[in-house]
């Protein structure tokens, strides 16, 4: 499988991996998923990363997560982790926690990193000038709905604080937290939070950071990686999907639905998986292509 050709974008720059034609100047967000941030180095290279992007011409925005690193703080605290279909169920007090870790925490190394080779990088939340507004949302289990809590799904972005960032040259760095119509904050999944941002930018690519190869076919019995798949493909697979992948593939459904070009989920923990996903032709980890034809779940397979 090509993670050893991954690694080799380690040796790359931009003067070798050029953003095609139709890439210049558009939006690419970048969901950096909690479980892909497993060292600081690997931080510091996916920020160097984001700025080689944003060097090309390209317009990124991170989109971050911080499951594991909610999860480590509640466990601190003595507070219980509980998920329903890949989503934390959010009490008032964990929802606090939430709030903290991502934006206090998460969101402001990140800034760091990037920040370490100039001013560009600016945090903000969901919550920011009406960023996004969420509703309350149940988790869906054996097809019941389930309460968990604070936990919200985006129904309206409000795109303008993002873009004006965009335009002035920095690169926003956004926290998976909405406002609801009610003024209640509410926890959103980051993958979710992505992609409605994509849809709502315009983006060309929605790029998803993780700690898996991509989609596996038959997780968890085999780790061949569906290779690309379009959304109808996609639809009628994600019933089946566990808990992890569920939010992440109905994140890269919507998006493509939405008008992003193309939805790619990379195995973040391999060093420049988002420059050489980006730049590079043929870049490992799961596609999903808009148009019917294009791929086929399980032919389109290979073995990580
Ligand atoms: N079909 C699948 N293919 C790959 N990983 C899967 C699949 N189904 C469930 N998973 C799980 O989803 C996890 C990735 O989601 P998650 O833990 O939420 O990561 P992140 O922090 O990047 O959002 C994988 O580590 C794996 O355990
Ligand atoms: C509702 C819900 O589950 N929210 C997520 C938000 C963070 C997130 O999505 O982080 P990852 O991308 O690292 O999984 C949570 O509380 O864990």
């Amino acid at each position: 499988m090509s993670v050893t050709r991954a690694d080799q974008v380690a040796t790359c720059s931009t003067e070798e991996l050029h953003p095609p034609e139709e890439l210049r100047g558009s939006t690419v967000v970048v969901k950096y998923g909690g479980h892909a941030m497993v060292d600081p180095a690997l931080q510091r290279t996916f920020a160097r990363d984001v700025v080689e992007l944003w060097r090309a011409g390209l317009r990124p925005v991170v989109v971050h997560g911080g499951g594991p690193q909610i999860s480590a703080m509640l466990d601190r605290l003595g507070l219980e982790t509980r998920f329903e279909a890949g989503l934390r169920v959010t009490t008032p007090e964990t929802m606090d926690v939430v709030r903290m870790v991502l934006t206090g925490r998460v969101q402001r190394e990140l800034v760091g990193h990037i920040n370490a080779h100039g001013p560009l990088a600016v945090g903000m939340t969901g919550e920011d000038a009406h960023t996004m507004t969420a509703v309350r949302r149940p988790a869906w289990v054996d097809g019941r709905a389930v309460d968990i809590g604070l936990v919200g799904d985006v129904v309206d972005v409000n795109p303008r604080a993002v873009r004006t960032l965009l335009e002035q040259g920095h690169i926003p760095v956004v926290s998976p937290v909405a406002r609801g119509e009610d003024a209640q904050v509410y926890n959103v999944n980051a993958d979710l939070a992505a992609s409605a941002l994509a849809v709502a930018l315009g983006a060309a690519r929605l790029v998803v950071l993780t700690d898996v190869a991509g989609l596996y076919a038959d997780w968890p019995h085999s780790t061949e990686v569906i290779e690309r798949l379009t959304v109808e493909e996609l639809a009628a697979l994600l019933p089946r999907l566990a808990a992890g992948m569920l939010p992440k593939m109905e994140g890269c459904l919507r998006a493509v639905r939405g008008g992003v070009r193309r939805a790619h989920v990379l195995d973040g923990r391999v060093p420049h998986a988002l420059l050489r996903g980006v730049l590079g032709r043929n870049s490992p980890g799961t596609l999903v292509l808009p148009e019917h034809g294009s791929g086929i779940p399980c032919a389109g397979a290979r073995s990580a």
